[in-house]
């Protein structure tokens, strides 16, 4: 029952599959499929007239004048025209097959980047199991769908070519091709059954696979590269390597072995039965039942018959793993968004005139952790809010709430009175400017890096400029060989800068959109750059801002007094807020924090 219920789950699997390799090539697959036909009949064609020329030579030996020479040549013709049609056919095959498979590979490949975009939030992305899935998908994606279309291939045509086969066998005698099928079904059922237990123990032993593959990349991957060598970590991550190793292969070899015996035991089995029809076959033969042609025929037709079970009985597995996939594949295409986008028939402000108010706003990540609190405070229009707390306090959840990252938990967040979740999800991001304190390293050019704040600059050196004076990195840009059109990044050849000088292009990336957009959001956004340029960017920091709506993120607080409100979080909760000069009044958390960094300074 369970192999049954396996064998529907996989048929369901193979009849969605199937579609998308039509879809991702229409007429490559139009083409695989004649030539599989012409590759299935022709071997049992070649056999058949092989056996028409062995009898055609017999009967010539026993009447001494061979007069069918005509038929003779004919029967050698078609056979020599039949090789050479799939001589002729092989090249064109394995190109086009090798066009199906990128191409299936590309559409799946778009498939999933158009899914991954749909998520308007980052549930998907910080779900550890989910995240694991998208890695999986994507590390297998330009491996499978070759093994669907291997097996559509060659599974299609090594079944044609055993059906061929036992209707040829057939005049034989009923149960000759009974027989060779029959004895081959134990050793299928078998085999099916052991690499199923196969499947279940590599699938036991994943996380050994991941681990062995997580210790290689540190030892071979440019961010930890550092760090190994100057703690000594090589041979740390090698042993663990070797333990992740040495755990899955236990399990893999003994259960290998167990298939190696029985198939070898079935194996026998087969043997037997093809032997007891052989000898009937040469014993007819011998008694003048049947020509010597047909003995050939039942030669090379067993033969046949070996191979293509052969064939597909591999085929069959590899299509296991394929059907595996493309089940985790539908899964998340299936997977719905989490966050509700529904609209209200209000608009979103053109200028946002009473304030963004956070109303007892609580939020819980997907794994649970309580992050914020009841967290209420009101951002008046043209106002600067800066948020301070220790690491964890939940800062920069409050900015991905406000970008609209997540939804609340409870609570709410209203923008002139609107519920944010209300508003167009798109319309709100674009009032946003945002630099986060993880923020990315595209391997663009310097002038699209900027510009990916902004679109609309992509073109426009001047304003690509203007943002890269504001955050201070004009000079630098100025000195680079090809300028604004230098590419970045090692990960194409391109120019590496220092980790400060790629903040100040993402923070130019933000005043680039800072145009266009009503709050500008900066999360830690001097964490790397020296005194000099973080004196600077805070000194121009008004100026920049330019009464617009801003919130900063930041633990260096003597860059937060000029700051019209200061917010203090700590583990999750609002504890403190006010002016810089009412919160030192008030002898809390902040003039504590205040102290602290002063009296270091001052040592
Ligand atoms: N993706 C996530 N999944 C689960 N928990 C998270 C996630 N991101 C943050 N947290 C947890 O939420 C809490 C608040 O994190 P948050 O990043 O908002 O802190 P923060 O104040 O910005 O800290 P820091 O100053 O270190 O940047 C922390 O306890 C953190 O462990």
């Amino acid at each position: 029952m369970q192999y049954f219920n396996l064998l529907v789950r996989y048929s369901r699997i193979l009849v969605r599959s199937l579609p998308l390799i039509w879809q991702a090539a229409p007429k490559e697959v139009t083409f695989l499929t004649c030539t599989m036909i012409v590759r299935g009949i022709v071997p049992g064609f070649g056999i058949w007239i092989n056996k028409q020329i062995v009898d055609a030579v017999a009967s010539g030996l026993n009447s001494p004048q061979l007069d069918n020479y005509g038929s003779l040549f004919s029967l050698v013709f078609a056979w020599v025209a039949a090789i050479l049609l799939q001589s002729i056919l092989e090249p064109f095959y394995e190109a086009n097959f090798k066009n199906i498979t990128e191409k299936l590979s590309a559409h799946i490949n778009l498939l999933i980047l158009d899914k991954a975009n749909s998520f308007s939030d980052l549930i998907y992305f910080e779900d550890a199991h989910f995240y694991n899935e998208i890695q999986l998908i994507e590390e297998e994606v330009n491996r499978q769908p070759f093994r669907l279309i291997l097996f559509f291939a060659d599974g299609c045509q090594y079944l044609l070519n055993l059906i061929t086969m036992l209707i040829l066998l057939s005049p034989l005698g009923w149960w000759i091709p009974l027989l060779l099928l029959l004895a081959s079904f134990p050793k299928v059922y078998f085999s099916f059954k052991i690499q199923w237990d196969i499947w279940q123990t590599m699938s036991k032993k994943s996380p050994q696979t991941r681990k062995m593959k997580y210790y290689s990349s540190v030892l071979l991957t440019d961010t930890y590269a550092k760090e190994v060598r100057l703690f000594g970590l090589g041979s740390l991550f090698k042993q663990r390597y070797i333990e992740a190793f040495a755990d899955k292969y236990q399990a893999m070899r003994k259960i290998r072995g167990k298939q190696a015996w029985n198939l070898s035991i079935w194996e026998i089995l087969s043997a037997g039965s093809n032997a007891t029809a052989f000898y009937r076959v040469v014993i007819k033969a011998v008694n003048n039942q049947i020509t010597a042609g047909n003995v050939l025929l039942f030669i090379q037709a067993l033969n046949n018959i070996q191979t293509s079970l052969q064939v597909l009985f591999n085929e069959f597995f590899s299509l296991q793993e394929a059907l595996i996939f493309m089940e985790r594949l539908f899964k998340f295409l299936d997977s719905q968004p989490t966050m509700e986008l529904t609209f209200s028939d209000k608009n979103l402000p053109t200028s946002i005139a009473s304030g963004i108010v956070f109303e007892n706003v609580s939020f819980a990540y997907p794994d649970g952790r309580i992050a914020l609190e009841r967290v209420s405070f009101t951002l008046e229009p043209g106002k600067t809010i800066a948020l301070v707390g220790e690491n964890g306090a939940g800062k920069t959840t409050i900015i991905k709430l406000l970008s609209r990252l997540y939804d609340p938990s409870a609570g709410k967040i209203l923008i002139d009175g609107i519920d944010l979740k209300k508003l167009d999800l798109n319309q709100w991001r674009q009032q946003i400017a945002v630099v986060f304190q993880d923020f990315c390293r595209y391997s663009l050019t310097v002038g699209e890096n900027i510009a990916l704040g902004d679109l609309t600059a992509l073109e426009k050196l001047e304003t690509l400029k203007l943002a890269a004076r504001k955050a201070g990195i004009a000079d630098k840009i100025d000195r680079l060989e090809y300028q604004y059109q230098t590419l970045l990044g090692k990960q194409f050849d391109g120019t590496e800068l220092s980790g400060g000088e790629w903040q100040k292009i993402a923070i130019a990336r933000a005043f680039i959109r800072e145009k266009r957009s009503q709050l500008l959001v900066l999360d830690e956004p001097t964490a790397a750059l020296d005194p000099r340029s973080e004196y600077e960017i805070y000194n121009r920091f008004s100026e920049l801002v330019q009464n617009k709506t801003a919130i900063l993120v930041t633990h260096r607080l003597a860059s937060v007094s000029m700051c019209d409100l200061i917010m203090v979080l700590k583990a999750g909760k609002l504890i403190e807020l006010g002016t810089h000069r009412d919160l030192l009044q008030q002898q809390g958390e902040y003039a504590h924090l205040w102290q602290i960094q002063a009296q270091a300074y001052q040592i």
